[in-house]
């Protein structure tokens, strides 16, 4: 059942997973394959050189192969988050997911790997002997107490890290969290009653760590499905529950609960209650973190206490104890200095340097990540956010440092300020700008957004999911019946969809859109009976009319008709903006560059005039995204070699831009690849960018438009838009037929308006 929060359908998340290409991740080579050379050279018969060395010396295998960057997620499906033993198949998802949050948060290449055994020997066996391969194995959602057995067994015959994420890596994350709320909370860890309900993987191995920081045995009380674990207890015990068993009358989780200081659930959706919340003591400590729904709900606690620190797994409420805030950081620390295992030292430097960077100041460029959230250590902030950019280089240097204090690690890290600085280049500078945009979106005063195609299913999804992601407020233009039948077919129950739904030839507005249409089009050859058929019939018209009179802050439409058409009804109505210039920009996120690509939709063939018009407009909008504009005119040539009409266009709108005194970097005419590769400058030390170009303009429409399809066409890349800039109201034009997930992002990037005349 999809939780009360959830801001997609089953059907999306279904098409996520099965389009453009089934599953989550693909193999990028890292070597080119195109020549008979290059073959020779990666395969038989270069290939025989590296086997023979590493035979000699295995180390080496770390040098000329992927081993060292390389971690194996590996499960049997046994306990696939909360969802239980759905079988290693199952589990695939899951651990597509995990190996792509290694990619994205700690730049570490990934497999995932099912094996189809539940029995635990078998599973050794499996593992042990595919170890080699790897520079660590991330076990995942394997359940207790095999999982125990497995780790222990595996961590004797591995000389790699061996690490069972959801016993250590949320024993990490939930004690990085314990560690803050205690001090905001003023309780001291050697006095608290802790509840853990849940004794499984993640259960047990948390209460192991906190004990570890001084929880007192004495103070616990762990539940599991039958009820309190108390010394003596026969039924479903093993070493691992008896080991944590105390000795107590307590046999309920109610029971357990009254004046509990803490609650750390890792167990299954709904199990605690509002009743039993309330007999918590002051100040209480919750953590539901079981996956994908919590014990309890901060708004079942909301309902009954509001002194209490409320942390879940999700992360759409505050404070998400994850471990995903954990797996990259460690396992980048532990391969960085070749670690032989992740020991308790390096769980407690994580764990402490978690709750370290919790404490510290957020940074402007950091604050757009938490999604508009107070971002002052306190109650709604015990822990970064997983989209936190210094979690990469913060974390990692505090594990590879202990590895090397408690001599696991093979090959110490000699320089800790140079490994800081290498950290950092490793973080995917594109991979923060939409999630950027999105916070940023959902912190500032909600927009009103309207989507003209009001009728269109994919529009519907999309104006919901923007509505349930806190993006701001959509209204929909369109017939009602038709509207509230297809948001049935959405999966969506229009009784309950607070949407607002305009309906043109209902709507009391509509003379006085007609009015504005006149006014603007009587001299353009139109009757007044044409306008009004325009606001009646012609949904760009009635949404741009309710735009220009401030009945909405944004438009998007697009979706079922061609771009031209859509683009010419909604000039019609918007003017543009004052000084500003009518154009098309694509971003082009791939391989760690943002590329801002203008322009790419609007005019044929610009003057060299207007090819300074376009930077402008394009380093403007580039510099309310947040990044620095560095503007290349693009050329197939390379400052007049060779010479040529087309080329010498560009040269000259880099001279009169020259003259117009702006205030970001540009350079020109040159090809791309002089300017993305700063190493091919050395032919041409007067250019002037500081680093390669991020901005490019392209010196006609055929080429920025081909050159970006391309890009896509080729695939590996990520493009936005083209966004639209240069009118006088944010109107994003989606592509035709665009998915539910880009209309979203064309609402995102219309509420967010990155238009040059809006400074920011
Ligand atoms: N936030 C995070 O980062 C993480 C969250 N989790 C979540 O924690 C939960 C447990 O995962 P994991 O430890 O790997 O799985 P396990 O199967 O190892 O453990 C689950 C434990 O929860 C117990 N349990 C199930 N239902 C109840 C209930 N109604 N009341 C009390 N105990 C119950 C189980 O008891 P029994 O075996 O008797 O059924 C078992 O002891 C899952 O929801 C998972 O998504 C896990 C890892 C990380
Ligand atoms: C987060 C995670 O690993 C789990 O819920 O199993
Ligand atoms: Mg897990």
């Amino acid at each position: 059942m999809p939780s009360e929060k959830q801001t997609f359908s089953d059907d999306e998340a279904l098409y996520l997973h099965q389009y453009p290409q089934p599953g989550k991740i693909a193999l990028l080579p890292t070597k080119p394959m195109a020549t008979q050379r290059d073959l020779a050279l990666a395969y038989s018969p270069g290939v025989a050189v590296p086997v023979r060395r590493i035979a000699e010396n295995p180390e080496t295998a770390y040098d000329y192969t992927a081993k060292g960057n390389m971690v194996a997620v590996i499960s049997n499906g046994t306990a696939i988050l909360g969802l239980g033993n759905l079988g290693a198949l199952a589990s695939k998802p899951v651990m597509e997911g995990k190996a792509v949050l290694f990619k994205r948060f700690g730049d570490i290449d990934s497999f995932d790997i099912e094996v189809t055994t539940q029995d635990p020997d078998e599973f050794i066996t499996v593992v042990k002997n595919i170890t080699a391969s790897f520079g660590g194995i991330n076990l995942e959602d394997i359940k207790s107490p095999e999982c125990f057995i497995i780790e222990a067994a595996l961590q004797d015959l591995a000389d790699i890290p061996v690490f069972h994420d959801d016993q250590h890596g949320t024993a990490i994350i939930a004690a990085a969290g314990l560690i803050n709320a205690l001090e905001i909370t003023g309780k001291r860890i050697e006095d608290v009653k802790v509840v853990l309900c849940g004794a499984g993987a993640a259960g047990l191995s948390s209460l192991s760590l906190i004990k570890a920081l001084g929880v007192r045995h004495d103070n616990t009380t762990v539940v599991d499905i039958h009820g309190v674990v108390f010394e003596g207890r026969k039924v479903d015990m093993d070493q691992w529950k008896s080991a944590h068993a105390t000795r107590t009358n307590k046999r309920t989780l109610a029971e357990a609960m009254v004046g509990a200081d803490v609650f750390l659930g890792l167990s299954a959706r709904g199990v605690l209650t509002s009743d039993m919340v309330a007999t918590m003591a002051a100040n209480p400590i919750i953590f539901a973190m079981a996956n994908p729904d919590p014990e309890i709900t901060p708004e079942d606690v909301a309902k009954v206490r509001s002194d209490a620190i409320v942390a879940t797994g999700r992360s759409d409420y505050p404070n998400q104890v994850n471990n995903v805030l954990g797996f990259p950081y460690i396992f980048r620390g532990a391969l960085d200095v070749r670690a032989r295992r992740v020991n308790h030292e390096m769980k407690l430097a994580a764990a402490k340097a978690l709750a370290m960077l919790a404490r510290e100041d957020v940074p402007d460029e950091v604050a757009a990540a938490y999604q508009g959230r107070h971002l002052k250590f306190g109650k709604d902030y015990i822990i970064p956010s997983p989209f936190d950019p210094r979690l990469l280089w913060y974390v990692p240097p505090f594990v590879a440092q202990a590895a090397m204090d408690t001599g696991v690690a093979r090959k110490p890290i000699t320089d800790m300020d140079a490994y800081r600085k290498s950290l950092e280049q490793r973080l995917d500078p594109s991979a923060g700008l939409l999630q950027n945009i999105t916070s940023t979106v959902r912190s500032r005063p909600a927009k009103r957004i309207v989507f003209a195609e009001g009728e269109d299913i994919s529009v519907i999804r999309a104006a919901h999911a923007f509505k349930q992601s806190g993006l701001g407020i959509p209204l929909l233009c369109g017939r009602e019946n038709l509207i509230r039948d297809n948001m049935r077919v959405a999966g969506l129950n229009p009784d309950e969809e607070d949407i607002e739904i305009i309906n043109a030839r209902k709507s009391h507005r509509r003379d006085a859109y007609a009015q504005l249409l006149y006014a603007r089009l009587q001299r353009k050859g139109y009757l007044k009976r044409d306008v009004e058929r325009l606001i009646n019939l012609d949904r760009n018209s009635f949404a741009a009319a309710m735009l220009m009179s401030g009945h909405a802050d944004g438009m998007v439409t697009g979706v079922t008709r061609a771009f031209d058409q859509a683009f010419e009804e909604v000039m019609r109505v918007v003017d543009p903006a004052p000084g500003g210039r009518i154009m098309g920009m694509s971003i082009v996120l791939a391989r760690g560059k943002t590329l801002f690509i203008a322009d790419t939709t609007v005019s044929e063939l610009p003057s060299p005039e207007e090819l300074g018009d376009i930077a402008i407009e394009a380093a403007t909008a580039v510099r309310n995204m947040g990044h620095t504009p560095r503007v290349a005119f693009m050329s197939y040539s390379n400052f007049g070699n060779p010479a040529g009409e087309r080329s010498e266009r560009v040269s000259q709108a880099v001279r009169l831009l020259e003259q117009r005194g702006v205030d970001f970097e540009f350079e020109g005419e040159m090809s791309p690849e002089i300017a993305l590769d700063s190493a091919r400058w050395v032919n041409y030390p007067f250019q002037r960018l500081t680093a390669p170009a991020n901005v490019l303009i392209m010196p006609a429409i055929h080429s920025a438009s081909i050159s970006t399809n391309l890009i896509e066409a080729i695939g590996g890349a990520t493009v936005v838009g083209p966004l639209l800039l240069g009118l006088s109201k944010p109107v994003q034009i989606c592509q035709l037929s665009d998915s539910v997930s880009k209309i979203l992002t064309m609402a995102t990037f219309a509420a967010y308006d990155i238009r040059a005349s809006v400074k920011v």
